[in-house]
């Protein structure tokens, strides 16, 4: 087990990524978080049938603990769950010093999140993440729900105390999950580190094979990617921005397509190959796309996610995004692998480059 440390101006925390992780569970209430009252585990159903004991044996046998199961996935991202955790909160008496625990992948973590957010304008919560995707998702401290007009609209950044990610639960993944959560370390390796991109495609042809020791490696070498940029910026006013690559078209098909239709992660790897398209014609990126659409394809990842639908409704929704101001689209685009840079988008551009991806990229 390793365990790593994001650190911002406010508050530094720990991530323990490994087999066993959960162990550490012990020392977070005997340490930094000891004089909790209560426990609330907030689990994603399908994870708390399958891994509901592994928590329930490393949690402190001292704590009053509460669970509460949301649908799984980005079913669990909406206004109702949000309110229905909130109730079940007040029902059992959680304080301000009460602690809740997010238990499952990124739509869990978000939810959970946003509620440890808001309870009482903002209560401990720890992130103990069952998926790739969460390597992303847990770390950083950006908490959301969805609203039927955009992905993660309503939410807070609120940093977890800790983040537990125990790696043996990720042998129970489904192939399409592990696809999903790999999109971002694909995205943490283009974003920042052409070595370790390189890395990926020499050594990642199928999800089947994946050892642990390398899935491991990638995990950590995300976090690490992550930990930093959001070390430098924490509430995205400037290069945490970065880490929204591919999100921006990605976002806008999850939206339009109806959230959890498809997964975040291959909304993202669609997402990126547009972006990658933008950049060559854009910001001067000198980059093999087809190569790289090759690799994905050869991964799986569907690319022809736009197929029917009309662009002046994906544009709308691009149009919404978080990093539009006033009336200007603004996209992540990459001047060399491991250089991105933020650049105004023209409707004209997006239009070509939705078609890009509906001619080209899909066939
Ligand atoms: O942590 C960030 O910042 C990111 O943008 C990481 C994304 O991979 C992640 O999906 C995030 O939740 C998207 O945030 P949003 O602000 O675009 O909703």
């Amino acid at each position: 087990m390793r365990e790593l440390t994001i650190e911002t101006p406010d508050q530094s925390y720990p991530v323990y990524v490994g087999e066993g992780a959960l162990s550490k569970l012990t020392e977070l209430f005997a340490g930094p978080l000891k004089g909790t009252t209560k426990l609330l585990v907030i689990a994603d159903e399908l994870v708390a049938s399958l891994h509901s004991e592994a928590l329930q044996q490393a949690l402190p046998p001292q704590l009053s603990c509460e669970w509460l199961t949301v649908p799984n996935g980005e079913a669990a991202k909406t206004f109702s769950s949000f309110e229905n955790c909130l109730t079940f909160a007040l029902e059992k008496g959680l304080d301000r010093k009460s602690c809740i625990l997010a238990f499952g992948g990124g739509a869990t973590g978000d939810l959970a999140g946003y509620v440890a957010a808001s309870y009482m304008r903002g209560i401990s919560f720890i992130q103990i993440p069952t998926t790739i995707l969460a390597h992303d998702s847990a770390v950083g401290g950006k908490t959301a729900i969805n609203h039927p007009l955009g992905k993660n609209m309503i939410g807070h950044f609120h940093q977890p105390a800790a983040v537990v990610f125990d790696t043996r639960f990720l042998q129970t993944l489904p192939e399409q999950q592990v696809r999903s959560g790999f999109a971002e370390v694909i995205k943490h390796a283009l974003i920042a580190d052409p070595a370790f991109l390189a890395e990926l495609k020499a050594n990642v042809k199928s999800f089947k094979d994946l050892s642990a020791d390398f899935l491991a490696y990638c995990l950590e070498k995300g976090i690490q990617i992550k930990g930093e940029i959001v070390g430098k910026d924490v509430k995205e006013q400037g290069v945490r921005a970065y880490l929204n690559f591919g999100h921006t078209y990605g976002h806008a098909l999850e939206a339009k397509l109806g959230y959890g239709r498809i997964t975040h992660g291959e909304a993202v790897a669609a997402g990126m190959v547009f972006a990658l398209h933008v950049s060559e014609r854009k910001a001067g990126l000198s980059f093999d796309l087809k190569e790289f659409i090759v690799w994905l394809k050869g991964l799986g990842y569907p690319l022809d996610l736009n197929n029917g639908l009309p662009f002046e409704e994906l544009y709308t929704l691009m149009a919404r995004d978080k990093k539009t101001i006033g009336e200007t689209i603004r996209f992540v685009l990459l001047q060399e692998v491991g250089r991105p840079v933020m650049k105004e988008m023209s409707r004209q551009e997006l239009e070509e480059a939705d078609r890009f991806m509906r001619e080209e990229a899909a066939v």
